[in-house]
């Protein structure tokens, strides 16, 4: 019999991903197929639509089955014999809803092989598009979100995380308003997560034990749902109408075997009728199922968005950062710091580097004057000890940590006399942005995750808090520079370590979530299974140094200075 392979998808905002391993954790084949590229019949851009007069941003659901139906084909026709799958699990985009209607779970059960999926459930849905994380309708109800339990801090204590516009439960209540009659006709509500598990199995799915923390809804010590948010959620249609739109209960083993394939994808595709379907997570807490994270690691992902990760037993919620359940460990948590203003952010500031330096040479993307600048300004562009640090916040679209509006501010801080002056710009306009925004976005990080690092070194205290390791993935990971930078800022005490599939990390992390369900033995935990099998020559690159005293000293020093600026943007903004 031939060997077994794992395959793991991806559905985010611009593209989805597939990508086989093998029982060795070996990338096996994988196959893409991005939105904007790809997609036929849909007006979208970047992934999305957008009514920009209600802020609204959402995806066509029937664009990803689209997808699901090409990155299948893709992977059969790259080589990959389908029928040796043994199991299948996935990671959607947190936070996104698809309302399906009463004829869904017919229309699932009996889809024709000869057929697309596009065509054949065009007509399951109650409404046609996802809401997207990037949308931000629902201020109104997140202050209804925030009051309901008392405070935000309330709130955050109960389901991990204060109201933000993109979470689920302040979606749902916006979406029951402005389309009652939409809702009435909803039969199942399910995430972007358990929308993939659902097409594979051929019926509804159950939402997965992390990502059903990034709804506000979830509560998470007691595990089950809140039913004060939930009331407030249901409006007039009653909690319990709301109740069976999620589903029943919510499985607490993120390895829990949902059943076998549909007959659909054994037909069309080749699959073996024995393969079976895993539960389908967040694509952050997938992201950190990439490798066997160690307690103190820390992922940061550079992506279109930046997020900093970590897993932790530890369950300190505070309004400004995300605590969802560890998606395979009970009685783990993942931490997590979440960003709009990442990747695009940084590259404003390159282009304007390059429109300086290479002005005859229009609309270069080439990162090499960015990363000059950015090694070859000093640490908090201080030119010499006499002056003072140079801070800035780089925001071109609204942020969610710390809630400001967009805009571009520049700041020096005097840690001697601890006095903070506004200025109109940088001392060396453009060049040393490039140095400040990568500073600006790892002191949020570093500011913001200090309660939960630890010493490495907790025996003799040698080390100041700080991660173990800083593992970099997504679309900025393969850049030194920043790399670099990120272990000035960050610390770690072994370094800074770049993911050889840093790109796929998310998909990755959702294939080594099959494996360890299909093969784990009784009590077996993720960890154990893959770090026995994960030899960390073959999958990681160490990329730049962690931890450096003086330089993480002097960070420190800026870190006060860095809380001050934001405190005086919020007072001005508050809105
Ligand atoms: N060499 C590089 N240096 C810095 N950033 C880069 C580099 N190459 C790609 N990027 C950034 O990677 C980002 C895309 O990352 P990716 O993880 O593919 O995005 P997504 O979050 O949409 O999946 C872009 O914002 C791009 O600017
Ligand atoms: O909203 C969050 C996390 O809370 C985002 O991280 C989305 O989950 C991002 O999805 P992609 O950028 O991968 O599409």
């Amino acid at each position: 019999m031939s060997s077994p392979v794992y395959l793991g998808f991806d559905l985010s905002t611009q593209q989805l991903k597939g990508l086989a391993v093998s029982s060795d954790l070996k990338s096996v084949g994988q196959a893409t197929f991005d939105f904007d590229k790809d997609a036929q019949g849909f007006k979208i851009h970047k992934g999305v639509l957008t009514n920009e007069a209600e802020k609204e941003v959402f995806a066509p659901v029937a664009m990803w089955l689209q997808a699901l139906d090409t990155v299948l084909t893709r992977l059969k026709d790259g080589g990959l014999n389908l029928s040796r799958v043994k199991g299948i699990s996935g990671a959607g985009m947190q936070h996104g809803s698809v309302f399906w209607n009463a004829d869904a779970e017919s229309l699932l059960k009996s889809l024709d092989p000869a057929k697309t999926l596009e065509v054949q459930l065009d007509g399951a849905l109650a409404h046609p598009f996802s809401p997207n994380w990037q949308d931000a309708s629902t201020q109104k109800e997140c202050d209804e979100f925030d009051r309901a339990l008392g405070s935000p801090a309330d709130l955050a204590k109960a389901t991990g995380s204060k109201a933000h516009h993109r979470f689920t439960g302040p979606q749902i209540l916006r979406f029951q308003r402005k389309y009652p009659e939409k809702y009435q006709k909803t039969a199942r509500i399910t995430l972007v997560s358990s929308w993939l598990a659902s097409i594979f199995l051929g019926k509804f799915a159950p939402f997965d034990i992390s990502d059903v923390c990034g709804m506000n809804l979830w509560d998470i010590n007691a595990g089950t749902w809140n039913e004060k948010v939930l009331e407030l959620t249901s409006g007039t249609f009653g909690i319990e109408t709301l109740k069976q739109k999620l589903g029943g209960s919510v499985p607490q083993d993120g390895g829990a075997h949902f059943g076998n394939i549909s007959s659909y994808f054994v037909e069309r595709f080749g699959f073996s009728p024995d393969c079976e379907i895993i539960a389908s997570t967040g694509d952050n807490p997938s992201t950190i199922l990439a490798l066997p994270l160690q307690p103190n690691d820390a992922i940061v992902s550079l992506g279109t968005s930046s997020t900093f990760l970590m897993s932790t037993s530890e369950y300190l919620p505070d309004p400004s950062t995300h605590f969802f359940n560890h998606p395979t460990t009970a009685g783990l948590y993942m931490f997590m710091l979440c960003y709009k203003n990442g990747g695009l952010a940084r590259e404003q500031v390159r282009d304007l580097i390059n429109q300086t330096t290479r002005p005859q040479d229009t609309g270069s993307t080439s990162w090499d004057d960015f990363d000059k600048y950015l090694l070859s300004t000093p640490p908090l562009a201080q030119q010499d000890e006499t002056q003072p640090f140079q801070l800035g916040i780089y925001f071109p679209r609204p942020e969610i940590v710390p809630n400001l509006p967009e805009g571009q501010w520049h700041f020096q801080y005097d840690p001697k006399t601890d006095t903070l002056t506004e200025t109109a710009k940088t001392p060396n306009h453009p060049y040393d942005s490039a140095r400040i925004i990568v500073e600006s976005q790892l002191l949020s990080m570093r500011l913001r995750a200090k309660d939960l690092v630890r010493s490495p070194d907790p025996e003799n205290s040698l080390l100041p808090p700080q991660p173990r390791r800083i593992y970099l993935v997504g679309g900025a990971s393969r850049n030194r520079a920043i790399a670099k930078v990120a272990g000035q800022v960050l610390g770690g005490g072994e370094g800074v370590f770049k993911l050889d599939l840093g790109e796929n990390a998310c998909a990755l992390g959702a294939a080594y979530k099959a494996v360890w369900a299909c093969e784990r033995s009784a009590g077996q935990s993720f960890e154990e299974l893959i770090g026995s099998r994960w030899d960390e020559r073959d999958f990681v690159e160490r990329v730049a140094d962690g931890y450096d005293e003086e330089t993480y000293e002097r960070y420190g020093r800026a870190l006060k200075g860095f809380e001050a600026m934001e405190r005086e943007l919020l007072a001005k903004h508050l809105t």
